[in-house]
């Protein structure tokens, strides 16, 4: 009987919260890396699926990295990261589009319709809500390096998203986008493609779900992690090296989003169980969480 009470208690604790964010959006990047573990991609998205329920507008941007990097290994090719970017050539494009915006996109939808939920997944196939524009990265000499067809997004059609939204259905996005003027296809690292996703719509919250426990100041060591970070702090991270790899990417779309207005973004733990409801029903939180200063 004590222990009904205390899941009846629990219940009228996540009130507030259900209250607080109901009808707002939060947009969720699920990394690559927590795919790879299906037991806790299963409770990732069942967290999901309880947002959804209560009225929230959870909005889902995926990655695939680990995967493309697997389907790259049988192809007999190599990836070759460029600051945590993967150089892009047309056969390695063919891959990305293959296994992040078919495979992964609609696997993700699939289970969140297995448990219980409602989502659309959104591809070149179906209907595309990314467009964008190639980019290329300054190298140490001040010269342009070439990413081959690797962009950033530069438009969203939000009335789609909203519609799904508010329809009681989760968006689920991949992060490749249309070049818009040349109407190619673009691989978009997936921590910026939600950054923009999380501003066009306006969003809450923008929650990064990775496959560390948050920012580390060693990135071997669990107990290092920073559980608060100012953004002036975070750009010495990256300038000293301490963020290193696929890090470097989410902090910076981590400080993008800071810029444009949203308050606060968090990186946390996908493989820690309910590590998204913990985020947004708690008042502690978890793993790291970059606020701005100004
Ligand atoms: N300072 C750091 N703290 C935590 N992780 C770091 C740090 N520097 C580099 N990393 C690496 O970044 C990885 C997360 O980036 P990435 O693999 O791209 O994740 P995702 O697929 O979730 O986007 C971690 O697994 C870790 O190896
Ligand atoms: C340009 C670029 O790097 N695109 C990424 C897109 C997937 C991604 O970002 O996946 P994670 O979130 O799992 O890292 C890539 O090809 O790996």
């Amino acid at each position: 009987m004590l222990e009904a009470i205390q899941k009846a208690d629990t219940l009228i604790e996540a009130l507030g919260w259900i209250r607080r964010f109901r009808d707002k959006i939060t947009v969720i990047k699920l990394g690559g890396s927590v795919m790879e573990d299906e037991n806790a991609l299963r409770h990732v998205l069942l967290d999901i699926v309880f947002m959804e329920t209560v009225g929230m507008r959870p909005v889902l941007v995926h990655g695939g990295g680990a995967a493309i990097d697997r389907a790259m290994a049988a192809a007999g090719l190599t990836p070759k990261k460029i600051r945590g970017r993967r150089y892009t050539d047309d056969a390695t494009l063919k891959i990305v589009e293959e296994v992040l915006a078919y495979e992964t996109n609609e696997s993700i939808a699939a289970k969140i319709e297995e448990l219980g939920g409602r989502a659309m997944n959104l591809n070149f196939r179906s209907t595309n809500v990314l467009f964008g524009e190639r980019i290329t990265l300054p190298g140490e000499d001040g010269e342009q390096l070439d990413l081959g067809h690797v962009g950033k997004v530069t438009r969203v059609d939000r009335g789609v998203i909203e519609n799904l939204c508010y329809a009681g259905q989760v968006p689920v996005i991949p992060s490749m986008a249309i070049d818009e003027s040349t109407g190619g296809m673009l691989n978009v690292n997936a921590d910026t493609a939600a950054t923009a996703v999380a501003t066009a719509l306006g969003a809450e919250k923008l929650i990064y779900m990775s496959d560390v426990n948050g920012v580390r100041r060693d990135k071997t060591d669990p107990k290092s992690i920073i559980h608060s970070l100012t953004d002036v702090e975070a750009r010495e991270l990256i300038r000293t090296g301490v963020v290193d790899a696929g890090m470097i990417p989410k902090v910076e779309a981590c400080l993008e989003t800071l810029d444009r207005g949203v308050r606060k973004v968090h990186i946390i733990d996908g493989r820690l169980r309910h590590s998204l409801l913990l985020e947004i029903y708690t008042t502690e939180g978890v793993g790291t969480e970059i606020a701005s200063t100004s």
